[in-house]
């Protein structure tokens, strides 16, 4: 077998440690950190980069500390990456890479990302988690080698609502595929999500205070107990959550992310118009709402659209609307809105989309995120259309993983 020996320089987007081989390609390598050495085996090779795994540790980085959750590693659970590493050296990796894409891709100044806000107690955390059923009947996560389930006992990133529901929970249904648990603290609101082959709902018999919806093998959800959605609170406000709405996984950061598209909207003194695209339940536009005299929320799934409908409705000035993006701003004929809010899915905007919006030229952007590399993209393709990127935020929605929340406010020159 063909060892080498490595001594790593960084971290990089997708949570893995950079060294080079003495051919000068450069090799990416898990659970190990900048500054340490290790001998690698190779898994995976290309001509300008490889991958590896460590087969010995030879030094510890300071950083390094002892992972809390015994199911964390190579060939256990995938939902942490970074566990082996001290919070303050996650930050620090999460800024630098965050800089690392912005530069790269974006072809932006690096020095307009300012270092990534943390939690204060970055555990517990999770208001939603996916779990799968393991070879043996049990829940769990998918592994970190993507080989099958690691049934789990406990997860330290479950909010504690989440991890009551996961310790009561006791169900065998022979179709089961996956189940998802959501919960809020502040609330004490609990969903549990069946998601079957099924195609009939079956009959059950549940003992706990928790709604209960089945997604069947279509994708329709339906409703066995209790409600067919949950609340949570966050900056002040109650939100309605359908089972398969989008909510925000992280309740504290959500409302850090709240205040700071705030932050980053003003002066919002004379502007008449913000619309939200990608708008989920509302959260983004409806918490400026009360400072602006109308809200446009574009999302292309209709229950959270009716979601944002309730969430909204005391105030009076936001409309919700059931749309594709690329669709609705192709298409806008209403005045053109002063500040537009976008928050995609991983993949970022949509091509169409994004022309669509470079078209609309809204004074003010502001694009939260939660994958550096699409955000850097898309960036750089709006500052080609004539946007200047004024600042990006770094915000850790998802400790102990390699994942980064951004919120970048862009500007017309
Ligand atoms: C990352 S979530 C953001 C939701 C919301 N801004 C929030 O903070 O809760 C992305 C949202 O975009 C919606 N979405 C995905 N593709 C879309 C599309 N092509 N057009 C409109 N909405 C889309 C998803 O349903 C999801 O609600």
């Amino acid at each position: 077998m063909t060892t080498y020996d490595i001594t790593f320089e960084r971290m990089v987007h997708g949570g893995e440690a950079l060294g080079r081989l003495d051919d000068g390609r450069v090799v990416f390598v898990p659970y190990v950190l900048p500054g340490e050495r290790a001998i690698v085996r190779l898994t995976e090779t290309h001509k300008r980069w490889a991958r590896g795994v460590v087969v010995e540790r030879l030094t510890n980085a300071p950083e390094r500390v002892e992972p809390r959750c015994p199911h964390f590693g190579p060939s256990a659970c995938g939902g942490c990456h970074w566990q082996h590493a001290n919070y303050a050296a996650q930050l620090a990796y999460k800024t630098d890479i965050v800089r690392d894409q912005i530069a790269r891709i974006g072809k932006q100044n690096p020095e307009v990302v300012r270092p990534c806000i943390g939690m204060e107690t970055p555990w517990h955390y999770r208001n939603h988690v996916q779990l799968h059923i393991s070879e043996d009947g049990r829940l769990g996560y998918i592994r970190a080698d993507q080989n099958g389930v690691e049934p789990i006992d406990a997860c330290l990133i479950m909010n504690h609502r989440v991890a009551e529901l996961f310790e009561q929970l006791e169900i065998s249904f022979p179709s089961l595929q996956r189940v998802a648990l959501r919960g809020s603290d502040r609330t004490g609101d609990g969903m549990v999500i069946l998601e079957t082959l099924e195609d009939e709902p079956p009959e059950i018999e549940v003992d706990l205070p928790v709604s209960v919806v089945m997604v069947l093998s279509d994708g329709t959800p339906v409703t066995l107990v209790g409600s067919p959605y949950l609340e949570e609170e966050v900056a002040g406000r109650r939100w309605r959550i359908s089972a398969n709405s989008f909510f925000q996984t992280n309740t504290e950061m959500a409302e850090k992310l709240v205040y700071l598209v705030r932050e980053f909207a003003q002066p919002l003194l004379g502007i008449e118009t913000v619309v939200d695209v990608y708008g989920g339940v509302g959260l983004l536009g409806i918490s400026l709402a009360p400072e602006v005299q109308h809200v446009i929320i574009v999302e292309s799934n209709p229950d959270a659209i009716h979601d944002a409908h309730h969430n909204g409705a005391d105030l009076g000035n936001v409309s919700p609307f059931v749309e594709d993006a690329a669709v609705a701003l192709s298409n806008w004929e209403a005045p053109r809105p002063h500040l537009v809010i976008v928050d995609p899915p991983r993949a970022g905007i949509e091509r169409e989309a994004l022309e669509a919006l470079a078209r609309l030229r809204p004074p003010r952007l502001i694009y939260v995120s939660c994958d550096p590399a699409t955000l850097a993209r898309d960036i750089r393709f709006l500052c080609e259309q004539g946007y200047h990127l004024d600042v990006v935020q770094p915000l850790d929605m998802f400790p102990h993983t390699y994942h980064v929340e951004n919120v970048a406010r862009l500007s017309l020159e």
